[in-house]
């Protein structure tokens, strides 16, 4: 048989039919009743030409035979968007039901309810139809009063019942030989032979056997076939030339389609069903009844570029020494998070970018703000996409645990996208300490958008847990809050946020401990957000935001706003980041150290001192079962804010700058620097003293850092001086004014 999109099928397969449905027609006589509609299955490999096969056969049949057919696919079950969006969100960690496509993400009993009522030959049957457009590709299923309807004349009901699609027929097979297939196509893909092209060892076994577990509810409609067809391929790889040939000819007939890598990984995220369920086909799925099925066998593709495709080729030869070095590497990207690339139809899983040329070490800065090439290419637009931002994008998904990230151009816009998702009368609950840029923004969509926003001292869960209704949309949450450096129980808000409402989203700004030290996704969060400007890049010489989040079509949602308003990240800012962020280990680990010992050698000397690393912190424990270190930023109190302008002005080695997680110690006054933005009366509300300095210690000498700290508290006549060194002065000494008396 030949793989080119002809009919050449039918002539096969309709003699079958009709042998089958004088057998079904005389398995009922003598029965006195009529034999009901006739149902087939019919499961094709993807670009084996099924579709043309399908309409063929019902012209043929209704036309030619008088047999009224209805073909219905099962891509029409698909789960509503919402519906979709859920499953999703409930697995996060499941990357293969993350889009529509997998057995899981139809709905089987929609369908079951179909078959029945043609069955019964019930009059003015809707059929189930759904949209693969909507939702810029994601899918939704069409509103029911806009379904096809079929038996709308009594006379001419629907016989024949053509149900195709690509994993028809597939039968769940047990929990044991699920493992076993895994298991042996897993050491394939972990050997060093370079010689596994498949999909399935590439999976976690709990998300396959999770799909397998979901197959199980699709027998309901696999019991009901009269027949079967298989339109099979010697090898099912063959499917990713089809595929990529039949998207090629429709890009030069349409002007629109998939690029190369994006149809090879679309193809990706089908495979390891082929390869757990074509046997199962194969052997039959009528068990011991025989002649009910018909294989069809597709020829190989004219030349099979598969094989030798750039896109699954490994990075170098399996056996040269780079490659036994990093064997445990994924260096051709297969295990990393979909490709944020923009709107496309699929997400890419390639880490290497498909332009570049020259395997420069340093990612290329793509300085380019259009891309030749017309309709269907992957980037036209900076705005829309730029490859030197996607590297990025997928580099810091694959650092934030995240499924997809995004690159904003700052870390406030990266809040404002995601707070672009509320809608008027939608409720957030926040903190009572918030960075002042945050607690600006969310102030001005409480007078604006009316967004009802409650900020409440998210260290007590249960006040969080009063605060929450049906209505929360979102809570938004720092840890350690910026700047009184309290910390916030992400599980238990989390838990509790999408108990009281299950649609609720929780967004935990990472800036103060970034990806290298806390993981707020793995704890339950659907959102983190960073601003890029600090840790992650690590020398203030660039503005950036990033957005990371499990769930495919909530991301779908932020790339709207930002391919919509424009601020995704520039090219050369994303090289910047990409390049600070290579360094963030090192620069975390040092800086934390320096962290430490300044908050010891402050702390020793009688100042208050918040930072999560003391274990005087009153929230320590909680700190350490949700992190993995307790960052650089720090904060002490003096009892006077004049006492402390004149430490702050004093140091020297220390910038006195806003903004944290450079290399270079900062230091500051968060009343009048970075939350000057909070007015006054509100600060006294909230507690913030005013004399509060903020620490953000950088990579400098520590002894260097002492010293200069040092210098500053005793020029500034903060300290009372001792046999053996200094110590803060007491409340009589420092002339207190508290933080409520004491305002500017
Ligand atoms: N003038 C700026 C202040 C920026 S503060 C930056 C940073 N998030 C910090 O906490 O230091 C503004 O008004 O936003």
């Amino acid at each position: 048989m030949s793989n080119e999109i002809v009919d050449d099928k039918s002539e096969h397969c309709v003699p079958f039919i009709l042998e089958r449905i004088k057998l079904h027609g005389d398995s009922y006589k003598g029965r006195g009743e009529a034999p009901p509609p006739f149902f087939i299955g019919l499961n094709g490999v993807q670009g084996a030409g099924k579709t043309t096969l399908v309409e063929t056969l019902k012209e043929t049949l209704s036309t030619g035979h008088g047999l009224p057919t209805l073909v219905f696919s099962i891509d029409d079950l698909y789960l509503p968007h919402e519906k979709q969006e859920e499953l999703a969100k409930a697995h996060p960690n499941n990357p293969l039901i993350q889009h529509r496509g997998q057995p899981s993400t139809h709905d089987v009993e929609l369908g079951r309810k179909l078959f029945q009522s043609l069955a019964d030959r019930k009059p003015n049957i809707k059929v189930p139809s759904y949209d693969k457009s909507a939702y810029s590709g994601a899918g939704d299923q069409v509103p029911e009063q806009k379904w096809p309807t079929v038996n709308s004349d009594p006379a001419k009901p629907i016989e024949v019942v053509l149900f195709e699609g690509w994993c028809v027929g597939f039968r769940a097979l047990d929990d044991a030989a699920v493992e076993k297939k895994w298991r042996t196509a897993k050491a394939q893909a972990d050997s060093d032979a370079g010689d596994y092209k498949g999909r399935l060892g590439k999976q976690k076994l709990e998300s396959v056997l999770f799909v397998n577990s979901r197959l199980r509810d699709y027998d309901v409609l696999t019991d009901r076939f009269d027949a079967f067809m298989l339109v099979d391929a010697e090898d099912t790889l063959y499917v990713y030339d089809w595929r990529l040939d039949a998207e090629r000819k429709m890009k030069k007939a349409k002007g629109s389609g998939m690029s190369d890598e994006q149809v090879v990984n679309f193809v990706n995220g089908y495979y390891p069903a082929y390869e757990l369920y074509t046997d199962v086909l194969r052997n039959g799925i009528f068990q011991d009844e025989k002649g009910k099925q018909l294989r069809l066998n597709t020829d190989p593709p004219p030349s099979s570029q598969y094989s030798s495709s750039t896109y699954l080729r490994p990075p170098f030869p399996k056996d040269s020494p780079s490659a036994q070095a990093m064997k445990h590497l994924d260096l051709d990207g297969h295990d990393l998070p979909p490709s944020p690339a923009p709107s496309s139809p699929s997400n890419g899983r390639k880490y290497a970018l498909a332009t570049e040329l020259h395997n420069a070490s340093s990612t290329p800065i793509y300085q380019s703000a259009t891309f030749k090439g017309g309709p269907g290419q992957e980037y036209d637009y900076t705005r829309s996409g730029n490859p030197t931002r996607t590297q990025l994008e997928r580099h810091l998904a694959k650092i934030m645990n995240a499924n997809r990230a995004l690159a904003v151009s700052s870390g406030m816009g990266a809040c404002d996208v995601i707070t672009r998702i509320l809608k008027p009368g939608d409720e957030v609950v926040t903190g009572d300490d918030l960075y002042g840029g945050t607690n600006r923004l969310l102030t001005y969509l409480k007078e604006n958008s009316s967004i009802i926003v409650r900020h409440v001292d998210t260290t007590k869960l249960e006040t969080v847990k009063a605060a929450l209704t049906d209505k929360t949309a979102m809570v938004l949450l720092e840890t350690p809050t910026n700047p009184l450096i309290k910390i916030v129980d992400i599980a238990g808000i989390s838990a509790a946020a999408h108990e009281a409402n299950p649609q609720a989203l929780v967004a935990v700004d990472n800036t103060m401990l970034s990806p290298y030290l806390q993981n707020p996704l793995d704890l339950g969060a659907d959102i983190v957000y960073e601003s890029g400007t600090k840790y992650l890049s690590g020398h203030h010489d660039l503005m950036a935001g990033v957005i990371a989040v499990n769930n495919a079509a909530l991301a779908e949602r932020f790339y709207f706003v930002i391919n919509s308003t424009g601020c995704g990240l520039a090219p050369f800012d994303s090289w910047l980041l990409l390049r600070g962020v290579k360094t963030l280990a090192v620069r975390m680990e040092k800086q934390q150290t320096n962290a430490m010992t300044i908050a010891q050698f402050l702390e020793a000397r009688g100042f208050k001192v918040r930072f999560p690393g003391l274990k005087s912190h009153p929230q320590y424990d909680l700190h350490w079962s949700q992190a993995r270190g307790a960052g650089a930023v720090l904060s002490f109190e003096t009892g006077s804010v004049a006492l402390s302008e004149r430490i702050v002005e004093s140091t020297r080695l220390w910038g006195i700058s806003v903004s944290f997680g450079c290399v270079n110690s900062l230091i500051s006054m968060p009343c009048v620097m970075s939350h000057a933005s909070i007015d006054p009366a509100t600060r006294k509300e909230r507690a913030l003293p005013e004399d509060i300095i903020r620490l953000c210690v950088g990579i400098e000498d520590i002894a260097d850092l002492v010293d200069d700290l040092s210098q500053a508290l005793v020029r500034a006549g903060a300290v009372r001086l001792t046999d053996d060194g200094f110590v803060a002065l007491d409340v009589n000494e420092s002339g207190r004014t508290t933080q409520v008396v004491d305002q500017p």
